[in-house]
């Protein structure tokens, strides 16, 4: 395959960016009313309504048809066609991808290896279920039959990320009675802080992890383990208390867990991409089947539209070109993610797994260097908070950084009153990166407040604003199961999107290889990969540590 940045395609969207690149969109917006119109996109299906505004962006009415020709040219739509019927795209690790067969609804079959995965796929949704509803009916007992009031899930990256982001996202439909905690890092903190705010007898660990080997999770599992049956001292206290989630059916059963326990999911899903699956136990001990389900029939309609509709009104191919657009043309390295839902907060970090591991890559499918920026460096925080830290850099600073606005519409909870400050500030801040303020509004607003000639003068460089600083906003109706379905299949088909363009693997990550590896040096004292900074930092925290 020829590089994408050498075809004609890509020269005419260089072109194009310097047609455009001294154009404001305060003068985009006033030339064309119809702006709104012409720039957003809307998924409606009975249940949901997922929009995305893409107006406030450095685009014109020509630039989406050069990039949807990129996207033409660089087989998007064959590429995404393959993956749903079950190839293996995944070609470092010779393995399908098919975290949509997971919330495949419809039920139609894909198959992997002339094999149709549905079967086992509703084989161990019905037994998570099944499971699920034990523990949250309190029929499921500990050790000494007492009903489960708190989950551990023990696992890390897409072992804990997705769960954990989604638990807490859908805070409002938890089981009223069952407390989750998610245990993650290595550092013993994280298990003692955890352990101190949950009482042994009535809790449930969940082993995550795709290969049963993960340092960390192993580490933590055999401390809880040891930790529960010094507290719980009854025959059978592990088989109570502990639940496995893994392709790894033979180290589940090493660690001690019974098979019966176990809840099996497939190479084929990536890790980042796991909370569909098993792995989203938690989720489902959470907010019960409906809710679930609910979720899956969220991301299944994605998928739908994903798959379905044309290109050009796609909402993930959409997302992924404006984001390349500036990735390449416009080289801006980073985007930030900005829900305006506290319950969002840990989208961001989730978002940072799903992105940077897919497409924080150097490496083209056929084994060459890229020769183009590739996944940008994902960051954010729940707003409003972001907005007293680092949107001063956003605002005022020199580095051009794209933003997501994610806004659910609906006012909910005890507190529906304070929404209509939360959506202001979510429009105003868009409107304010959009529009800035020119030199003329703030001398006005500033003689308007009676400040004399000189502090004014003094005063108005530091008190404009650029503006012309570009945002999507994705509205949804309401922070519920099934939109945040919608919008999680959303980022995934977006990065899946650019990855294709950008030529890499977005489905493995030799990347994290190397720290493991060393890591593991280290602990053995092999010295193999030793240098004078390793050494000399060992040496002082031997000695600072026993000091
Ligand atoms: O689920 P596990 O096999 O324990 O893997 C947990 C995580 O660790 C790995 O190092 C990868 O970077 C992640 O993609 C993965 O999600």
């Amino acid at each position: 395959m020829t590089d994408l940045n050498r075809s004609s395609d890509w020269i005419a969207l260089e072109q194009h960016q310097r047609d455009i690149e001294k154009l404001h969109l305060r003068d985009l917006f006033a030339a064309d009313p119809q702006r709104f119109e012409h720039f957003h996109a809307r998924l409606s299906t009975g249940q949901g309504d997922l929009v995305l505004d893409f107006s406030k962006n450095r685009i014109t009415k020509e630039t989406l048809p050069l990039l949807l020709n990129l996207a033409k040219t660089a087989g998007v739509d064959v590429w995404r066609d393959r993956m749903f019927v079950g190839e293996k795209i995944n070609n470092t690790e010779n393995r399908a991808v098919l975290h949509v067969a997971l919330r495949n609804r419809s039920n139609r079959p894909i198959k992997v290896d002339g094999q149709d995965v549905m079967p086992a796929v509703n084989t161990v949704l019905a037994k998570m279920r099944d499971f699920a509803e034990r523990v949250r009916n309190g029929s499921w007992l500990g050790a000494t039959g007492k009903p489960i009031r708190y989950v551990v899930n023990i696992g890390i990256g897409g072992s804990d990320l997705g769960p954990a982001m989604v638990t807490q996202s859908l805070r409002r439909f938890r089981h009223p009675e069952i407390k989750f905690h998610f245990l993650s890092n290595i550092d013993g903190a994280h298990l003692d802080a955890i352990l101190d705010q949950v009482v042994a007898e009535e809790t449930l660990f969940i082993i995550s992890s795709k290969t049963f080997t993960t340092q960390e999770t192993m580490t933590n599992a055999r401390s809880a383990r040891n930790w529960l049956t010094s507290q719980v001292t009854v025959a059978d206290a592990v088989a109570k208390h502990f639940v496995a989630v893994s392709t790894n059916a033979k180290g589940v059963t090493e660690f001690g867990i019974d098979p019966a326990n176990m809840f099996e999911f497939w190479d084929w899903v990536g890790g980042r991409y796991s909370l569909w699956s098993a792995i989203g136990m938690p989720i489902l001990l959470s907010i019960g089947w409906e809710g679930f389900e609910q979720l899956l029939a969220g991301a299944h309609a994605m998928d739908r539209h994903f798959a379905e509709a044309p290109l050009e009104g796609n909402l993930p191919v959409i997302l992924a070109l404006i984001g390349l657009w500036y990735a390449n043309f416009w080289k801006a390295a980073s985007l930030a993610i900005l829900p305006y839902a506290q319950d969002l907060a840990r989208l961001p970090a989730y978002l940072q797994q799903a992105d940077m591991e897919s497409n924080g890559k150097g490496t083209t499918r056929q084994g060459r260097a890229v020769q183009t920026l590739t996944g940008p460096i994902l960051w954010g925080e729940a707003g409003t908070n972001g907005q007293h830290a680092f949107y001063q850099l956003i605002h005022q600073g020199t580095h051009l950084i794209p933003c997501d606005f994610i806004l659910p519409a609906k006012a909910e909870g005890k507190f529906a009153d304070h929404h209509r400050l939360l959506a202001a500030n979510c429009f105003a801040q868009t409107q304010a990166l959009m529009l800035g303020k020119t030199g003329d509004e703030v001398r006005a607003e500033m003689s308007a407040a009676g400040m004399d000639e000189g502090k004014i003068k003094q005063l108005l460089p530091f008190r404009t604003f650029p503006g012309n600083r570009p945002s999507n906003t994705i509205l949804l109706r309401r922070l519920d199961p099934y939109h945040l379905g919608m919008l999680i299949a959303l980022y995934e088909h977006k990065i899946f999107v650019q990855g294709i363009m950008w030529n890499v693997n977005s489905f493995d990550q030799w990347g994290v290889e190397l720290g493991k590896q060393l890591a593991g040096d280290v602990l053995s004292g092999s010295g193999a990969h030793r240098d004078g900074s390793t050494e000399g930092l060992m040496a002082l925290y031997d000695a600072l540590g026993k000091s």
